[in-house]
């Protein structure tokens, strides 16, 4: 890695940057995207096409401090019912619109927590989908679990349902700083979700921690670390704790003075990236890591990996529909948000409505530009023949963006006619140098910190 006193003289300690799950990023849709725009999306995939779906679930039984998600407390099962009624009256919408033989290639549900649907809400929901599309062979379906709210029939509901993949949510081991961020969760209970999981017969794991917390010190992250790999995850996603209190209110709780400033995280980032390196782990893009043969390690080494709103992925569906209050779909011609609050989602479905509020159309060089910041966050290198031949730009002018990048970096980025690179010492650098090849204003959409 670069020295300190290179990153901040490059700006890594002070600047605050999307995390380019999308591009635009979502701060940036506008209202030009209503219903009648997403029917004509949603018409437009092919007939036997493949689809990736998401299905947002927004309620927790607790509310961490720390969490960023869209996502609301519920202590009873009733809203989560009533919830799960439009969810599938927003499947049904969709099923009336889809072409003929469209499978899934993968499914995601996201929260909140998925796992506050009892096992016959699980059945109902999975069988709601299986209506609308099927899965495609070779699929996988993914849900994020939280470890205090798993039991086995549940764990089994969701393996019949043809669950591939858990990902829990972990977030650090030590009870000072579960104190700090509202979230209490013993070594215990979450071993015994991985090994419900596991006897359930699910065969892959993903594991999330954070680094950035309160009263974290390299001692403890790496204590939380070899914990979690005790359980041999597959994956593992390491992200650097957003503290955005503007967005999302109940981070007002966390005690800001005992919140490590930039040159420690970025401390307890290498610390931990090492100890996932010296275990066999590959490193994946920014903040995951993968084992050899998991299919995030075979896509970085294909080529093949890929940017969406769960962070990488290996799927190559041309089209992510998300469904739920605040979920995104993204098509070939843009994106489409949901109304993020559930009162607004709620009454759009009931009125018959696809319940979008705000999207983006790509116009201009808005793909190109997108497929540079996801080629830098996923390759840490652009193809410039690739771009080339993909897009309506000229060699001249896409040489002249990487030497402009290059530049604002004290051309430490390398340039040569295959393109640009990102050298491996770099790597904390790259949210910024992706920053580089966006066009829009980031002056008011108050991002967290670079790192
Ligand atoms: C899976 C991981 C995360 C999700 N949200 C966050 C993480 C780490 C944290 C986060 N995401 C955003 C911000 C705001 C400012 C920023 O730093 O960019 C933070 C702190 C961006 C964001 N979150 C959602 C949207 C629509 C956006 C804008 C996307 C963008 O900038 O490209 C909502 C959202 N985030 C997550 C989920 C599941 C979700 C709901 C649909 C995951
Ligand atoms: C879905 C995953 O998103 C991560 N997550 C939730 N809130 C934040 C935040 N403020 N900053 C970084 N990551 C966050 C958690 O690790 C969770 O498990
Ligand atoms: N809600 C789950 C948890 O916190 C899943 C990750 S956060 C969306 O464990
Ligand atoms: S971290 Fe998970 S359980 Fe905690 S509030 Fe966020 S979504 Fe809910």
């Amino acid at each position: 890695m670069m020295d300190r006193t290179q990153l901040s003289r490059l700006g890594l300690f002070d600047a605050r940057v999307p995390r380019y799950t999308s591009y635009p990023t979502a701060p940036q849709f506008g209202g030009g995207v209503d219903a009648g725009r997403l029917v004509r999306w949603i018409e437009a995939i092919p007939e036997g096409g493949q689809i990736s779906l998401y299905l947002h679930i927004p309620f927790c039984r607790r509310l961490c401090w720390f969490c960023a998600c869209r996502t609301q407390g519920t202590a009873t099962a009733s809203p989560v019912a009533a919830y799960l009624e439009t969810l599938k009256a927003e499947l049904a919408l969709l099923r009336r619109h889809l072409p003929r033989g469209v499978t899934l290639s993968r499914m995601h549900w996201g929260g909140g927590t998925p796992t506050l649907l009892t096992p016959e809400m699980i059945r109902d929901l999975a069988g709601a989908v299986q209506e609308v599309a099927a899965f495609a062979p070779g699929a996988e379906f993914s849900v994020e679990i939280d470890p205090n709210e798993i039991d086995r029939a549940r764990a089994e509901a969701l393996q019949a349902a043809g669950m591939t993949r858990a990902s829990i949510g972990v977030q650090d081991f030590d009870p000072e700083v579960q104190g700090a961020i509202g979230r209490s969760q013993s070594f215990e209970v979450t071993h015994r979700a991985v090994e419900m999981v596991r006897d359930a017969g699910i065969a892959s794991l993903n594991a999330d921690i954070l680094y950035g917390l309160p009263h974290q010190s390299r001692a403890r992250i790496t204590e939380t670390v070899q914990k979690l790999l005790s359980f041999a995850p597959d994956r593992v996603a390491l992200y650097g704790y957003a503290h955005v209190p503007w967005v999302a209110r109940r981070q007002q709780m966390i005690p800001t003075e005992a919140l490590p400033g930039p040159e420690a995280r970025l401390d307890l980032d290498e610390t931990a990236r090492r100890l996932f390196l010296w275990d066999g782990y590959r490193q994946i893009g920014i903040d995951h890591f993968a084992r050899p043969g998991d299919g995030l390690e075979i896509a970085q080494r294909t080529g093949k990996l890929r940017r969406n709103f769960q962070g990488y992925t290996d799927d190559t569906a041309p089209v992510l529909v998300g469904l739920g209050a605040s979920a995104i779909s993204r098509f070939p011609l843009g994106y489409a948000q949901n109304a993020p609050a559930t009162s607004a989602y709620v009454a759009a479905v009931r009125a018959g409505k696809f319940p979008v509020t705000r999207g983006h159309v790509f116009a201009g060089e808005d793909r190109m530009r997108a497929r540079l910041i996801e080629a830098v966050m996923c390759d840490l290198r652009i193809d410039a023949a690739e771009i080339l031949s993909a897009f309506d730009v000229t060699e001249t002018e896409l040489f002249a963006l990487f030497r402009s990048a290059a530049a604002a970096f004290e051309g430490k980025l390398l340039v040569s006619d295959a393109g640009l690179a990102v050298p491996e010492e770099m790597r904390p650098l790259v949210r910024l140098i992706a920053r580089h090849f966006d066009a829009y204003d980031l002056s008011r959409a108050g991002h967290s910190a670079a790192i």
